[in-house]
């Protein structure tokens, strides 16, 4: 049995990032950006006012205070000033105008009073420069505003807006083919007969490889058929960037996916790791021609398992290939409200319910711990994490506990 640091470390030496695809803006969300974007140009582009109000040379308004000026013109956002500021005149400004040759300073509509058409007294002496927003100030020419690896979301699609960047590169999303193996599963569409369950890994996998920015490939159920079963698997890893199958990685007599990989010429890397729920994790690499190399994940069947080892496991493995940045998961230290307990031989992972506190997270475990048993998974968001030798964490002491994505 591998321990779970160094299995995880061989399966991120065997991922690489796939190749750039260029998207329209409006279909970028979520998606990883695959070059590092600079600005074009200054931001902002000239000196703009931060607020409505008036436009003046500070060495004007610092003679002494009520301060009358002439009005010169009126300046709306977007609008190029026509003439430069000169001495014993004020500009009138809105938020986001942009400032004249000449005006230095900003004061604000409230510590002004309108005399004329002409004139405008200062009734308050502003800080030099004040509410002024200098060219370049936000960013300037040539500054990576966006780095590679940058996850785009609303502010992220903000800036490449502003950037004039109507298509983008993004990192291409691994498509990873999903299967079921096992004679006693059926759809969900029919009614389970004596001893037969319905497929929910699929459902449940499809949604994790979503969140870890994949695109999953549901290749449905297939029997414990070795020449079915390796037809599958061949038309899967032809298919997709990555395979996950589940079930058929123990040592029953109907537990074929081991010696199907090696035949289809996987070099299995993997065979068991020492984590519980989880252990007969199998991951293989098949070499391709014409690209990088695909992994193929024989996951435990048992639901809990499954699902347990895709989060610690092909999760990171996922982001990493979609070109996001480490860390690819969160550990966050706890206090765990009941008694945990493990057998201290595998690392154990034990689901439940992780409360953000302000000064101190806090860890309610799920009332059982099956790997069977799915129903008690549901709302549970985090994983403790009981390290090999440790047999026991008394309830009030601290507990590491990966954050579900
Ligand atoms: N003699 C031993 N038996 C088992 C061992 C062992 O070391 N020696 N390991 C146990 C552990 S740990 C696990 S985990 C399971 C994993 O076995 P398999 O990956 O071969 O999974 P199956 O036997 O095919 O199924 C196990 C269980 O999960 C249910 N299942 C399978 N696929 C699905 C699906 N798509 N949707 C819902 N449920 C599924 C299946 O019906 C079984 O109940 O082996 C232990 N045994
Ligand atoms: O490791 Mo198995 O996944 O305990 O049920």
């Amino acid at each position: 049995m591998l321990p779970v640091a160094e299995a995880e470390a061989l399966i991120l030496q065997a991922v690489q990032p796939l190749g750039t695809e260029w998207v329209e803006l409006g279909s970028a969300q979520g998606r990883i950006l695959s070059q590092t974007l600079c600005s074009p140009q200054d931001f902002p582009a000239q000196p703009t006012s931060s607020m409505d109000g008036y436009g003046v040379r500070f060495a004007d308004v610092q003679q002494g205070i009520p301060c009358d000026l002439q009005v010169s013109e009126t300046i709306p956002a977007g609008r190029a000033p026509a003439t430069e500021l000169q001495p014993g005149q004020a500009v009138r400004l809105y938020t986001g105008s942009v400032l004249p040759v000449g005006a230095d300073t900003v004061v604000m509509q409230e510590y002004t009073q309108r005399l004329s058409e002409a004139q405008v007294r200062i009734l308050k002496e502003p800080q030099q420069g004040e509410f002024v927003r200098p060219q370049g100030s936000f960013a300037q020419q040539g500054d990576p505003l966006l780095e590679r690896g940058q996850r785009l979301e609303g502010a992220e699609l903000a800036v490449l807006a502003a950037l004039r960047q109507a298509v983008v590169p993004v990192f291409r999303q691994p498509r990873v083919a999903i299967l079921s193996t096992g004679d006693e599963l059926v759809p969900i569409q029919q009614v389970p007969g004596p001893g037969q369950i319905v497929d929910s890994n699929q459902y449940g996998l499809a949604a994790l490889v979503q969140t870890a920015g994949g695109i999953p490939v549901k290749l449905g159920i297939v029997p414990d058929h070795p020449q079915v079963l390796r037809e599958t698997m061949q038309q899967a890893l032809g298919a997709a960037d990555v395979v996950i199958s589940s079930g058929g990685v123990s040592v029953g007599d109907f537990d074929y996916v081991e010696q199907l990989l090696e035949d289809l010429g996987g070099a299995i890397f993997i065979r068991s790791v020492a984590i519980k729920p989880g252990k007969p994790l199998t991951v293989a690499r098949f070499s391709n021609l014409h690209g990088p190399d695909k992994l193929y994940f024989g996951l435990p069947g048992n639901p809990v398992s499954a699902l347990v080892t895709f989060w610690r496991f092909l999760h990171p493995a996922l982001r990493k290939i979609g070109g996001s940045l480490p860390p690819y998961l969160e550990v966050i230290s706890a206090t765990s409200l009941k008694d945990l307990h493990a057998d201290g031989k595998r690392e154990h992972y034990l689901w439940g319910r992780l409360h953000l506190k302000s000064d101190q997270a806090q860890f309610q475990p799920a009332n059982s711990h099956n790997s069977g048993n799915l129903m008690n998974l549901t709302g549970c968001n985090g994983l403790a994490v009981l390290p090999i030798g440790t047999t026991q964490i008394p309830a009030g002491s601290p507990v590491q506990v990966l954050r579900l994505p």
